[in-house]
């Protein structure tokens, strides 16, 4: 099987989730290229995988590639492609997989000069050890070919999830793309109070760490019960957890995690606006 060659323009915490979930899953480094305005990463990565083609050249990056990944930060990717599309012969006939939050697949056909083949999709950061969850969206006329070659870059390091709508995606970035933050924060909060009560911190993460990964991978195995009824399986009556699950329901838990998701939402349409 002949790989694509992908190109990654910037190479922080997200795209190299994927690209190094894709060598992991045997996506030949050779045929993926990295380039970053700084080197100092670079190097690091030409270190771990000597194959890899990385460059702080964006034009020369771009040159070859069947897709080209754009991940850079949302306010730095108008300035970052404007000089492609005029630099790079042939820039706007290629696949753009753009991951960034807040920029519309009409405000990126505008930055890349009219470019047709945009897929615009949001992963999360669990993608380095192949569980991520990406959302993807591609406006009507986009081919087959593309959505399954998009399709299949993100496959490689997680599950998909294809929304009809564009504003859905903003929902993706509240339920995955943000959403490991949260699911880290909880457990910081659990780990914190078990070092709180005396427990030594190397024990306590592990406790968390184990129960989270038991849980999410039950809540996975029993797809078919509801996260209320996998609740209610822990939860003896009179006994501890019920303790627990009362506070959180005083403290109005799912109230706080539904403002929070609405915020990420709301920020998510505002940079839409902005940028
Ligand atoms: N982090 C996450 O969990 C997720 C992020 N995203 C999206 O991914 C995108 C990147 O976010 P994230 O990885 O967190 O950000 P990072 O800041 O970690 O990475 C951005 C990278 O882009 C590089 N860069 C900036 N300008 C240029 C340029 N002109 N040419 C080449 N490289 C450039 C930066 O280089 P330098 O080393 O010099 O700073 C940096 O390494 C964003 O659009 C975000 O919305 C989507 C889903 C989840
Ligand atoms: O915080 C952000 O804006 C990006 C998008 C999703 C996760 N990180």
């Amino acid at each position: 099987m002949l790989y694509p060659i992908v190109t990654f323009i910037g190479a922080g915490n997200m795209a190299s989730a994927i690209f190094k979930g894709l060598i992991k899953q045997g996506h030949p480094a050779d045929r993926i290229r990295v380039s970053n305005r700084s080197q100092g990463k670079l190097d690091a990565l030409k270190q771990e995988f000597p194959t890899l083609h990385v460059s702080t050249n964006n034009a020369e990056a771009v040159a070859d590639a069947d897709v080209v990944v754009l991940a850079v930060k949302p306010q730095m990717m108008e300035d970052m492609l404007k000089p492609l599309t005029t630099e790079v012969a042939g820039f706007d006939q290629k696949l753009f997989v753009s991951v960034a939050a807040g920029i519309s697949i009409a405000r990126l056909q505008s930055m890349l000069n009219g470019a047709k083949r945009i897929v615009r999709t949001m992963p999360n950061t669990p993608s380095l050890i192949g569980l991520g969850m990406t959302g993807l969206f591609a406006q009507i006329d986009t081919s087959d070919a593309d959505k399954n070659l998009a399709d299949s870059l993100m496959a490689a390091v997680g599950k998909t999830a294809w929304v009809s709508q564009e504003a859905e995606i903003n929902q993706v970035i509240a339920a995955a793309g943000s959403s490991p933050a949260y699911f880290f924060m909880f457990m910081n909060a659990m780990q914190k109070s078990l070092e709180g009560m005396g427990m030594d911190s190397q024990t306590a993460r592990k406790l968390v760490e184990q129960a989270a990964i038991g849980s999410s991978q039950l809540a996975a195995h029993q797809s078919d019960k509801t996260l209320t009824e996998l609740t209610q399986q822990v939860t003896s009556k009179g006994g501890t957890t019920a303790q627990a699950v009362a506070t959180f329901e005083n403290g109005d838990l799912a109230g706080l995690v539904d403002q929070a998701m609405q915020a990420c939402v709301a920020r998510a349409e505002e940079m839409e606006k902005l940028l």
